[in-house]
C-alpha cells in the first residue's frame, strides 16, 4: 500500500506542501532536504515540514522515478507576512527542521545527538513554542479584554440557562460548555489577567511589633493534593520546630521560600512552639483547600552543596513502609532491584533523596544513602541465624547448593529408566550444523554444573572471590549512560536462565541466523580430541595442568567437570570472538555473572525466563529434555515445576543484573525478541557501572 505524506517547503516568502507518495521510496535519495532541493531547486528551500496538509505546486514536473509526485497542479503560493519572514509557525518550522536534522546525526554517533534529539521532540517544547507564538502575535496586536469579570457573566449566563424551560439543544451544550472546571478554570485566570490582580494579598503587618523581634517572613503556599514537600522536626531541648528538609520538586521547594533550617513559629496563625511534630501536622492538614500561612524565621547561613548528579543502580528492594526508620514515611521512595536511581540530593549523610528513572515526576522521595543501607544489612544480617561468615557464602555457595538440591530431586526421579537412556559420551557438547560449527555448545557448564561444581571443588573459591558482589557490600551501584561507539568491539551476550527454559535453543537459533554476525566462544576441554574435531574449532584441546593453571589464574568465565574431564570457557576464547569484529554469545550460569559484568566485556545479560506453567505444558509438548542422565526425553511436568523453582531463586538473586529479560513462551517470537535485544544491546544507549567506563573506580 501507498503511504501518502506531504510536505512544506518554506521559502524566504513562500510556503509550499507536496504531497509525497511512498516515503520511503524517498529516502534512498538521501536527506530529505537535498532530495527535495535538488528537484525544485529553483527555490531556496530553507525550511521542510512533514505535516497533514495536502499541496498543490503549479509547474513543477518531478521525475517520477523520485518516488512522489505532485497531486494536482493549481497555484497555492501563499504570500507570507513580510514583517515576520518566518510566517506565525515560523519557530515551529525552524524546530522541526532542526529535528529533523538532529535525526539525522543520530546514526552517526554524535555525542548527545539523542538527549537533543528528545528535547526538542518533546511535547513541552512544542507547546510552549505554541504559547510563545500566540504571545508574540497577541503582543503585536496588543489586545485589551473586552470585560474583566468574564466569570461573573458566564455564571450570570449559567442561571439564564437554567431559568429558561425548554431551551434550545444549543443552550444545553452551551450550558454544559460553561459548566467545565476547566472552562471555569480559564475564566478566572483570564479575569485576574484582566483586573491586573497579580500580587497576594498579605496578611496586614501588625503594628506592634517588638524592637528586638527576630526577622520573620510569611510563606503561603497554595495547597493541592499535592504533599508540602517538606519534613519537620523538634529540637528536644528548646522545643522549637524547624524544617529538616526540603524534598527536591516538591512544593515548598518549587516554592522557594522554605529551606532546611529555617524555623516555624507559626502555623495558620497558630504558635508550634512546644508542639509535637504530629501535632504541628495536623495543623498543616486541618486545612484541606486553600492557603497555609507560615510564619518562620529564616535559617542565616544557608549551607551551599554542589550537588554532583549521581546514577545507581539499586543492587537490593527497599520500602519504606516497612523502614521504622525512615523520617518521613510518606516522603519515601520504594525501589526495586535493578531500578535506576537519579540521586538529586546527597546533603544528609543518612537520607538522600532521589527519582526513579524513567521519571515522569518532579518530586523526588527519600531513600536511605549507602551508607545507611549498608548499617541496615549488617544489622539485619547480625540479628539472623548463624551463618559461615564470608559473604561468598551468601550467593554463590548457596545457590549452588540449591542447584545441586534440584538435580537431586530429579536423579531420583529418573532412576528406573536410567539404564536404558544412558547419556552417551557423543552427545557432548559441540555441534555441527549445515556446515557451521558452533563451538561452545553444550560446553555452558549446564551439564557440567550438576557434577562438577560442588563445594568441595577447590578451586571453585576462586570464582567466589570476584564473584563476590553481596549487596552487603554495596547496596547501590554507580552507574552512567554508555553507547558503544561502532568503531569499538561489541558487547558480549550473556544468556542465563533456569535448565531446560530454552537458553541453548536460543542461543543455536540467533547464531545459525547470521553465522557472520554471531559466534559462540570455543570452549577448552581436557578430554581427547575425537578423530574429526580440530583444536580451535570444537574446542582447544589442553592438558590437566594447563587447564589448572588457567583455573589458578582467574582465566575462565565457567568451568566444570563432566564424566571425569574438565571442560571451561576462557576469558580470551571470548575475547577472541569479540576482536574478531563478531558478536560473542554465551550461556552462563549465575556465578559467572560478575566475571562478565566487566570493561573489557561489558556484558549484556539476557535473562530468559520461563512462562507461566500452562503455556509451558503446550508449547514444550514437542520438545525434549537433556539432563544428566538422558539425551532428549520428552518433558516432565516436574520438568517444569523444577524450572520455575529455579527461575524464581534466580531472579530474587540476580535480577538486578539482568539487563533485558525474555519470556519463551512461543519460540519464534521469542528469537525476534533476542535479536531485537542484541540490536539494542549494541547500538542502543544503557545504564553500565561507572567502573566500566571509568575503570580507575573500583568494580563493586
Ligand atoms: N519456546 C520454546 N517452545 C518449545 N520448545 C522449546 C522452546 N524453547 C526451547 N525449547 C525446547 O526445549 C528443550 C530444552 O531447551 P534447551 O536445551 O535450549 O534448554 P536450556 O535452557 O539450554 O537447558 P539445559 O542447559 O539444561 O540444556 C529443547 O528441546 C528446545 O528445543
Amino acid at each position: 500500500m501507498i503511504e501518502f505524506q506531504s510536505i512544506w517547503l518554506q521559502t524566504s516568502c513562500y510556503r509550499f506542501t507536496v504531497d509525497l507518495l511512498n516515503l520511503k521510496e524517498l529516502r534512498r535519495f538521501g536527506s530529505l532536504h537535498s532530495a527535495l532541493s535538488s528537484v525544485l531547486g529553483v527555490f531556496p528551500v530553507s525550511c521542510i515540514h512533514l505535516g497533514a496538509e495536502t499541496c498543490r505546486i503549479k509547474g513543477c514536473s518531478i521525475p517520477k522515478e523520485l518516488g512522489f509526485e505532485v497531486i494536482a497542479s493549481p497555484v497555492e503560493a501563499q504570500v507570507l507576512n513580510p514583517y515576520c519572514e518566518l510566517g506565525e509557525e515560523g519557530l515551529r518550522q525552524i524546530l522541526t527542521d532542526v529535528i529533523e536534522e538532529v535525526k539525522q546525526s543520530l546514526n552517526q554517533d554524535i555525542d548527545g545527538a539523542e538527549i537533543l534529539h528528545s528535547l526538542l521532540n518533546a511535547s513541552w517544547l512544542q507547546s510552549l513554542l505554541k504559547v510563545y507564538e500566540c504571545l508574540e502575535k497577541f503582543l503585536r496586536d496588543t489586545p485589551a479584554p473586552l470585560l474583566d469579570c468574564a466569570s461573573g457573566l458566564s455564571f450570570q449566563l449559567l442561571i439564564d440557562i437554567r431559568a429558561r424551560p425548554g431551551c434550545s439543544e444549543e443552550a444545553r451544550e452551551l450550558y454544559r460548555l460553561l459548566r467545565q472546571p476547566h472552562l471555569q478554570a480559564l475564566l478566572s485566570a483570564h479575569d485576574t489577567v484582566a483586573q491586573r490582580d497579580f500580587e497576594p494579598v498579605l496578611p496586614p503587618m501588625p503594628d506592634d511589633l517588638p524592637d528586638d523581634e527576630e526577622a520573620t517572613r510569611i510563606v503561603c503556599l497554595v495547597k493541592n493534593k499535592q504533599p508540602l514537600g517538606a519534613t519537620i522536626k523538634r529540637n528536644e531541648i528548646t522545643g522549637e520546630i524547624s524544617i529538616a528538609r526540603v524534598i527536591h520538586g516538591g512544593l515548598a521547594d518549587r516554592s522557594g521560600l522554605l529551606h532546611a533550617g529555617d524555623r516555624i513559629i507559626e502555623v495558620n496563625g497558630f504558635p508550634v512552639d512546644g508542639m509535637e511534630p504530629e501535632q504541628v501536622i495536623q495543623v498543616v492538614q486541618a486545612r484541606s483547600q486553600g492557603t497555609i500561612m507560615f510564619k518562620v524565621v529564616p535559617i542565616t547561613e544557608r549551607p551551599i552543596h554542589n550537588q554532583t548528579m549521581l546514577y545507581v543502580r539499586a543492587l537490593v528492594d527497599y520500602t519504606p513502609q516497612q523502614d521504622p526508620t525512615i523520617p518521613c514515611a510518606d516522603a519515601g521512595m520504594s525501589f526495586r532491584k535493578g531500578d535506576v536511581l537519579e540521586i538529586v540530593d546527597q546533603t544528609d549523610a543518612l537520607w538522600w533523596q532521589a527519582k526513579k528513572l524513567p521519571s515522569n515526576t518532579a518530586c523526588a522521595g527519600l531513600i536511605p544513602s549507602t551508607n545507611l543501607l549498608k548499617r541496615k544489612q549488617r544489622e539485619f544480617w547480625w540479628s539472623q541465624p548463624y551463618q559461615p561468615q564470608t559473604c561468598t557464602q551468601t550467593l554463590s555457595t548457596v545457590e549452588e547448593e540449591d542447584m545441586m538440591a534440584i538435580d537431586e530431586k530429579c536423579v531420583e526421579a529418573d532412576e528406573e529408566a536410567f539404564e536404558s537412556e544412558e547419556l552417551r559420551e557423543e552427545d557432548d557438547f559441540s555441534s555441527n550444523s549445515e556446515g557451521i560449527y558452533l563451538a561452545g555448545f553444550r560446553c555452558s557448564m549446564r551439564l557440567c554444573r550438576r557434577r562438577s561444581h560442588s563445594t568441595t571443588q577447590p578451586s571453585c573459591q576462586a570464582f567466589c572471590t570476584s564473584g563476590c558482589y553481596s549487596a552487603l557490600n554495596s547496596p547501590y551501584e554507580e552507574v552512567v549512560r554508555y553507547q558503544r561507539h561502532p568503531q569499538d568491539t561489541h558487547r558480549l551476550i550473556a544468556l542465563l536462565g533456569p535448565s531446560g527454559v530454552g537458553v541453548n535453543e536460543l542461543r543455536r537459533r540467533l547464531i545459525e541466523m547470521n553465522p557472520n554476525l554471531f559466534q559462540g566462544a570455543v570452549p577448552h576441554t581436557t578430554r581427547a580430541p575425537k578423530g574429526y574435531e580440530e583444536s580451535g574449532r570444537e574446542y582447544f584441546f589442553t592438558s590437566r595442568e594447563i587447564f589448572s593453571n588457567m583455573v589458578y589464574n582467574n582465566r575462565f568465565l565457567q568451568y566444570g567437570e563432566y564424566k571425569g574431564n574438565q571442560y571451561g570457557t576462557s576469558i580470551s576464547s571470548v575475547k577472541d570472538v569479540l576482536n574478531s569484529g563478531k558478536i560473542c554469545v554465551v550461556d552462563i550460569e549465575p556465578n559467572a555473572i560478575q566475571a562478565v559484568r566487566t570493561h573489557e566485556l561489558k556484558a549484556y545479560i539476557i535473562y530468559v525466563k520461563p512462562p507461566p506453567l500452562a503455556h509451558l505444558l503446550e508449547t514444550r509438548q514437542d520438545s525434549y529434555i537433556t539432563t544428566n542422565y538422558y539425551v532428549n526425553r520428552p518433558f516432565k511436568s516436574e520438568d517444569f515445576q523444577e524450572m520455575e523453582e529455579a527461575a524464581r531463586k534466580m531472579e530474587s538473586q540476580f535480577w538486578q543484573f539482568f539487563d533485558h529479560v525474555i519470556v519463551n513462551d512461543e519460540l519464534q517470537d521469542s528469537c525476534v525478541q533476542l535479536l531485537s535485544a542484541v540490536k539494542k544491546a549494541q547500538d542502543g544507549p544503557q545504564w553500565v557501572p561507572a567502573s566500566w567506563i571509568r575503570p580507575s573506580t573500583t568494580e563493586s
